[in-house]
């Protein structure tokens, strides 16, 4: 290829200089002439030339004041800054006095808080009197609509979101200038076991580069928050020994999602190590429930059922069951309300650690795994529609077999005790599907309701 390419151009040149005609002399007179005006002409030029590109470097290089970042956001509102826009993140993570609570009230920043855990968690967080300040890039992973009306939501439970990226240090580093955070839920991610076959990139920029952008934010803080952020049971990927236990090895990963989320475990452990943040990591076990992910089994099978179109169930080897712990969403915030709680302080100042800091790990599961066949079957009873099933081997698409978690940790630890069956949390989400894609729900409507939100 190389050597082609040689040989073309150098048979370029030679044609060229076979063609190359010389101008005809001038006059020495007119050719000094000439010579005056072309030399002037050309400094003209040259240092023209030299100001834009002194220009182009002073714009390419010059550090930035603090801006809106709109790399990787798929909104055109993002935006940031100035006094009014101060004012409401400040008032947004206010805490509310109460004189009836013994708990001390926190100060929260909760990343991916237009998300469904985020908005969520933010809910009943700012419910109970503390100060949220919610952070979201709104990405069009699935439907912005819907990230929308959890924010309008939020925004009328008193909870600002601010739409940038995590991967944005300037704006994290404004936050926390503007607000002193006694707390970071960190729960902004790419999520989704079965897309990093498609965008694997979207992985490494949310799940790696965007936790190191909040825990160096974090560390560099004064005074440093306190971290919860959210793992995954996906991090047990191929292990067989059920149920699943905080100490079991994670180490056999299989989808780069759970790589990735096996990789932030690690990279908190070294900012926990030399910075002295306190972090809290959680492993969720497939959370369910209204205002969920679209892009989850559970909800695009409702939406096919309802529509009849036919759904893929998977199976594994020798027809055996494929099944999951989910986890009903109220119970999930209380786990996360608990974590928050129970955090000790972190120990560093000025970027330094002064003392050895809390790291933990928990599961939050609901101990009591159901196959996706009887999923299905609830789902069906539900809608009161069949469903056009397709019984499919699983496909190496970063899926496990099974989840099932042991929670006797996080039950010691956080008086976490989930409460939910899977037949009352997918009555409550269908409930919630229909009346929020009913064509006669008025958006109004959908907002007006928080009903459904961590009730
Ligand atoms: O618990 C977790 O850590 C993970 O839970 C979910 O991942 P997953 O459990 O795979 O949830 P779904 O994608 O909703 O799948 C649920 C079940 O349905 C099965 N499935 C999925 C899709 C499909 O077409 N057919 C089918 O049978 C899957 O194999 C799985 O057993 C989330 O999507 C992840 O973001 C999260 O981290």
């Amino acid at each position: 290829m190389s050597q082609l390419k040689t040989m073309a151009l150098g048979d370029g040149l030679a044609s060229n200089s076979g063609k190359f005609k010389p101008e005809k002399p001038l006059h020495h007179h007119h050719r000094a002439a000439h010579l005056h005006r072309w030399h002037q002409q050309h400094c003209v030029a040259v240092w023209g030339l030299l100001a834009i590109a002194l220009l182009i470097a002073f714009f390419a290089f010059s550090p930035r004041p603090s801006t809106p970042s709109r790399r990787h956001l798929s909104s055109p509102h993002a935006s940031w800054g100035g006094p009014l826009w101060e004012k409401r993140v400040q008032a947004s993570a206010r805490i509310r006095p109460t004189s009836s609570s013994s708990r001390r009230a926190i100060s929260v920043l909760v990343t991916g808080a237009a998300g469904f855990v985020g908005s969520h968690c933010s809910i009943a967080l700012k419910r109970r009197g503390d100060g949220v300040l919610g952070l979201d890039n709104f990405n069009d992973y699935y439907e912005t609509s819907l990230k929308r009306s959890r924010q309008a939501l939020l925004d009328r439970a008193g909870v600002f979101v601010v739409e940038g990226d995590i991967n944005d240090a300037n704006l994290l580093r404004k936050l926390f200038d503007v607000a002193p955070f006694t707390h970071v839920l960190h729960l902004a991610a790419q999520a989704g076991v079965r897309y990093a076959l498609r965008d694997p990139a979207s992985y490494v920029r949310s799940n790696v580069a965007g936790l190191v952008s909040v825990l160096e934010a974090s560390r560099s803080a004064s005074p440093q928050p306190a971290i919860v952020w959210a793992s995954s049971s996906s991090v047990y990927g191929l292990n067989s020994k059920v149920p699943f236990s905080e100490s079991d090895r994670t180490d056999s990963p299989a989808s780069l999602y759970a790589a990735t989320k096996k990789a932030g475990e690690e990279i908190v452990h070294t900012y926990n190590h030399i910075y002295g943040l306190s972090i809290t990591g959680l492993r969720f076990f497939t959370v369910y429930g209204p205002w969920g992910r679209p892009d989850m089994a559970y909800f695009f099978f409702t939406k096919d059922i309802l529509r009849g179109k036919p759904i893929s169930i998977y199976e594994g080897p020798d027809h055996s069951t494929v099944a999951r712990d989910f986890t009903y969403i109220d119970d999930i915030v209380k786990g996360c309300l608990a974590s928050l709680d129970t955090s000790q302080k972190s120990t560093g100042s000025g970027g330094k650690k002064r003392g050895p800091a809390q790291l933990r790990i928990f599961n939050l599961g609901n101990t009591s795994p159901v196959p996706v066949g009887e999923l299905v079957s609830i789902l069906e009873r539900l809608l009161k529609v069949k469903a056009n099933r397709k019984v499919v081997k699983m496909p190496r698409n970063g899926d496990v077999q099974f989840t099932h978690a042991n929670i006797s940790l996080a039950q010691r630890e956080l008086g976490y005790h989930p409460v939910t069956d899977l037949q009352t949390g997918l009555k409550r989400f269908v409930k919630w599907y229909l009346d929020y894609y009913s064509p006669h729900s008025l958006v109004v409507k959908k907002v007006s309701s928080i009903g459904g939100l961590s009730s």
